[in-house]
C-alpha cells in the first residue's frame, strides 16, 4: 500500500463516499456506493460497460451530467461535494482533485499553444509569467515529452493523441492535486502508446504521493497500478479489495467473467 504514514494518520480519509446514488427520471443508475480513499492510495474502478463507473466518479467530482440526480455523500478533504454549488466546488478542483478525461481534447483548447495552456493554471496560482513557463517545461519533461521547449510552442493539433494525453496529465498535475481521477485515460489512444501514458500517470502520482482513482476496463492495468480495486455491477459495488484477492479463482461469477474476458482479450492482442 502506498500510504505515507506521516502524511496520513491512521483512519484519515482523503475521500469518504457514503451511499452515493445516481438516478435519471427515477431510474436508478448507481445505487448506494460506499468506499473511502486514503491519501496516496491508488484505487481502480472496474466493471462491464454501463456498470456505472463514469457516473460514480463524475458524481464524486461534482461533475455528474445535467439531468441526473445525485444523492448520498462524497466528502473530499472535509468538504461535502454532493449538493454543493459549482462555485464552491471549483476551488476544490485543481489543487484538491483533478480529472484526466478519456479524450484529451476535452481538457485542451485547440486555439492556444501547449506551453501556454500548461502555464495558465500555474499563473492563476500566483506564479510569475517566467516561473510558470519554467514550471510548465518541467511538467512537460516530467510526463516524458521529448524536447519540451519545442513542443510547448506547438498547438495541440500538431501533437499525437498520446502526446496530447501526456499534456493533459501535466496540466492536471501542475495544480498539485491530492487526488487525480482518471477515467479511461488511454482508451482513446492507439494500443502501442497506451502503456507509455499509463506508466507516466502511475510514476508521476507515486512520486508526488497523489491518490489515484483510475477507471479502467483493463484488469491487468488495475492490478499493476493500483492497491485496491472496486468492482461495479449494474450500478452497485460488488467487491472492494486488493486486486489479487478480488480477482481470485474463487471470485463470484461476474468477477470471474471479467477476468476471463480480460484473458481472452490479452490472448487476442498477443
Ligand atoms: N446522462 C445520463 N442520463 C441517463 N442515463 C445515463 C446518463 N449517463 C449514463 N447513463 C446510464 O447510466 C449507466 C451507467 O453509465 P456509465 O457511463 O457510468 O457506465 P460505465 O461503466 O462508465 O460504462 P463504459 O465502460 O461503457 O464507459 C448506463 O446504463 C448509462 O446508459
Amino acid at each position: 500500500m502506498l500510504l505515507d504514514p506521516l502524511a496520513a494518520p491512521i483512519g484519515h480519509r482523503l475521500l469518504e463516499v457514503r451511499d452515493l446514488s445516481v438516478s435519471a427520471s427515477g431510474r436508478p443508475l448507481v445505487q448506494g456506493i460506499s468506499f473511502g480513499l486514503c491519501p496516496g492510495e491508488r484505487v481502480a474502478v472496474v466493471g462491464e460497460s454501463g456498470s456505472g463507473k463514469t457516473l460514480t466518479v463524475s458524481a464524486l467530482l461534482g461533475l455528474a451530467p445535467s439531468g441526473v440526480q445525485v444523492t448520498g455523500s462524497a466528502v473530499f478533504d472535509g468538504t461535502e461535494v454532493v449538493g454543493t454549488p459549482e462555485s464552491r466546488l471549483h476551488r476544490l478542483r485543481g489543487r484538491g482533485m483533478a480529472l484526466v478525461a478519456q479524450d484529451p481534447g476535452t481538457s485542451l483548447s485547440p486555439l492556444s499553444r501547449v506551453g501556454r495552456q500548461v502555464a495558465e493554471p500555474l499563473r492563476a496560482q500566483g506564479l510569475s509569467r517566467r516561473a510558470a513557463r519554467a514550471r510548465a517545461l518541467e511538467l512537460l519533461a516530467e510526463v516524458r515529452l521529448p524536447d519540451p521547449a519545442e513542443l510547448a510552442r506547438r498547438h495541440p493539433a500538431r501533437l499525437s493523441g498520446g502526446q496530447r494525453q501526456r499534456v493533459a496529465i501535466a496540466m492536471a498535475l501542475g495544480a498539485g492535486p491530492r487526488l487525480l481521477v482518471a477515467d479511461e485515460p488511454t482508451s482513446a489512444l492507439d494500443v502501442t502508446v497506451q502503456a507509455g501514458v499509463l506508466d507516466v500517470l502511475s510514476r508521476s502520482t507515486v512520486e508526488r504521493r497523489t491518490a489515484l482513482l483510475l477507471v479502467t476496463h483493463d484488469l491487468a492495468v488495475a492490478t499493476q497500478i493500483c492497491d485496491r480495486v472496486l468492482v461495479l455491477r449494474a450500478g452497485r459495488l460488488l467487491a472492494d479489495g486488493r486486486p489479487a484477492e478480488v480477482f481470485t479463482a474463487a471470485a463470484e461469477p461476474y468477477v470471474r467473467a471479467l477476468v476471463e474476458a480480460a484473458r481472452a482479450t490479452s490472448l487476442v492482442a498477443a
